[in-house]
């Protein structure tokens, strides 16, 4: 019996699957969202049951603690030493790892030092290998980096036009961030296509809380839209993305803002969709006040689109055009109003829609049959490449 526990920390979820391996079964699985939210929601599935559970639930320690509990209570597992692997989504892994390991105590280390470069990631995918390395010491634990997927990028895309020695002696460059999803939805939207992924050229935009969107040639992610941390890029749920620098010293001045510390957290913490429409960082809460016509929620929907719009045409030029758009993530999967704005303002590339194919939650081919580019929607699915990682690298 050898079952293996796939963990995807994001930014305000923490995603788990507890797989039979090697069949790659799911015995049980769950989502926590809305961590650090009033009313988080625990969702626990388990063969043909459903359990949901809603609390404020603070931190992702706390969330371990809460998914580790549910596996005994509701019977998916009777004692811990059943799971003999666990496999940690980590976010930044720097230079350093361009490939999944297993975690000693020196890589636990360098996980929670890679910090500086994913502030809200890494210390929770941290808190995750440390309570699991306590809970299951026989297990193998495996560390699977969302930077690895982007190592092939070109230096053309990664550096920064800063002085030379920012990246020859600090490591500035764009590392990206979501590769083991970009990479799971590249090859899946091969698949569908029924063509070589080595022939493709793919836009993939993996848009959840954190969202950014890479360009993929043949299999490869040659540019990226998230940069030296996951704060650039697109707007997003709470993280500004790109914006002009000058802003910083110019706003902690006018507002009294004395630590630089506090004034990137607003930018990741209190800016995006939560920032603008005051409402909520959360899209559903979002289409809704679009629909109803609110101003600060029209503007926070518009915005959102038009920056995901305006990367999308980037990567038409650093690809020199391309044959599928990839939507992934909580929006890209659920959202037909993102998907819709997004597509309506691209037809000029080959870009459409159908309505009628515009699914929710489900894989499909959402454009039109003589489309020049598909457009595809396709559950990400982490969890499952990371299971396969730990399998791999079990002794
Ligand atoms: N039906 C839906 N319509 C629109 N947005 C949705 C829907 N379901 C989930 N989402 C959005 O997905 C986002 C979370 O995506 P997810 O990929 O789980 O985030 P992360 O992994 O970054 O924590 C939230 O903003 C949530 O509003
Ligand atoms: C890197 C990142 O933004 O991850 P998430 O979308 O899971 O928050
Ligand atoms: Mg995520």
């Amino acid at each position: 019996m050898s079952k293996t526990i796939a963990i995807n920390a994001g930014s305000s979820s923490l995603k788990w699957q507890l797989y039979q391996m090697p069949e790659e079964t799911v015995i049980g699985k769950g989502i926590i969202e809305r961590i650090g939210l009033p009313d988080s929601i625990s969702t626990v599935k388990f063969g043909s049951k459903k359990q949901e559970t809603i609390k404020d639930i603070k931190d992702h320690t706390e969330a371990v603690q809460i998914l580790m509990n549910d596996l005994i209570d509701l019977g998916i597992i009777a004692d811990y030493a059943e799971i003999t692997g666990s496999g940690h989504r980590v976010v930044a892994g720097g230079e350093i790892f361009n490939d999944s390991v297993v975690i000693n105590d020196e890589v636990a280390k360098q996980i929670a030092d890679l910090a500086e470069y994913a502030p809200l990631h890494n210390p929770a995918n941290a808190a995750g290998i440390r309570a699991f390395m306590t809970l299951l010491p026989n297990a193998t634990h495996v560390a699977v980096f969302d930077t690895a997927f982007h190592s092939t990028m070109p230096a053309v895309a990664y550096r920064y036009p800063v002085p030379d020695k920012y990246y020859t002696e600090h490591g500035v460059r764009k590392y990206g961030a979501h590769g083991t999803s970009h990479m799971y939805v590249s090859q899946k939207a091969a698949e569908m296509l029924g063509k070589p992924l080595e022939e493709l050229k793919i836009i993939t935009a993996h848009i959840g809380n954190g969202a950014s969107i890479t360009a993929v040639d043949g299999g490869k992610s040659i540019d990226t839209s998230m940069g030296f941390t996951p704060l650039a890029g697109v707007m997003m749920g709470t993280r500004s993305g790109d914006l002009d620098p000058s802003i910083i010293p110019f706003i902690m001045e006018k507002e009294g803002i004395a630590d630089i510390t506090e004034m990137i957290s607003i930018l990741n913490k209190a800016s995006g969709l939560q920032g603008i429409s005051g409402i909520s960082s959360d899209m559903r809460e979002i289409t809704a006040s679009w629909e109803a016509g609110e101003a600060r929620g029209v503007l926070a929907f518009e915005m959102f689109v038009d920056r995901i719009k305006k990367y999308i045409g980037q990567y038409f030029a650093v690809l020199n055009g391309a044959d599928a758009l990839v939507f992934t993530a909580g929006i890209g999967e659920n959202s037909f109003f993102v998907r819709k704005a997004v597509i309506d303002g691209l037809s000029w590339f080959g870009l459409d829609i159908v309505d009628d194919l515009n699914v929710v939650g489900a894989d499909g081919i959402i454009s039109s049959e003589n489309a020049k580019v598909k457009v595809l929607v396709i559950p990400t699915d982490e969890e499952l490449v990371i299971a396969r990682d730990v399998e791999k690298l079990k002794k």
